[in-house]
């Protein structure tokens, strides 16, 4: 299998538009609630909870730092919801992504790095490589589906993840 070389890009909402939502105040919307207290940023990414029984989960993922360059050896997809990861600490994270689809075309591959401010929904059945935090243990909200049914396939692969 050919190894795939990829120098992540800093993200930007535009490029990760056919991968899913890019979730970063400083980008958005907001209104007024709570007598002018609160800003809401309101609907920042689209929830997909697929199939009979889903349910929307809310967890924390606590994870240890990746080493660069990323090799990785395969993406994986979740075909009945859409799964987003928030950084709680302004940690910044790879994101390595191919559009929906059967298979993985190389060409359709693109690796982001974050700037800590923001975070990412994959859409359903976008590929993606796991949760790949930078420098230090990073701590995520991560906003995904449950239920029934298999929601996790992965597609081997060989690729290099570098950072410019
Ligand atoms: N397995 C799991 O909950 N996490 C992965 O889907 C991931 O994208 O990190
Ligand atoms: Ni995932």
């Amino acid at each position: 299998m050919n190894m795939l070389e990829l120098t992540a890009q800093p993200l930007t909402n535009e490029a990760f538009a056919p991968f899913g939502d890019v979730i970063d105040t400083r980008t958005a919307e907001y209104f007024h609630i709570n007598a002018g207290r609160t800003r809401r940023y309101h609907d920042l990414a689209r929830v997909e909870t697929l199939g009979d029984e889903a349910r929307a989960l809310i967890s924390i993922f606590v994870s240890q730092p990746v080493t660069l360059p990323l090799t990785l050896d395969f993406l994986e997809r979740h075909p009945l919801g859409s799964q987003a990861f928030m950084p709680l600490h302004e940690e910044r994270f790879l994101v390595v992504v191919a559009p929906p689809g059967e298979t993985i075309d190389p060409a359709g591959m693109r690796a982001f790095v974050t700037d800590g401010r923001q975070g990412v929904n994959y859409r359903a059945g976008t590929w993606h490589a796991i949760q790949s935090v930078l420098e230090r243990e990073g701590e995520f909200l991560v906003v995904d589906r449950g239920g029934p049914g298999d929601n996790c396939d992965e597609h081997p692969l060989a690729a290099r993840i570098s950072l410019a």
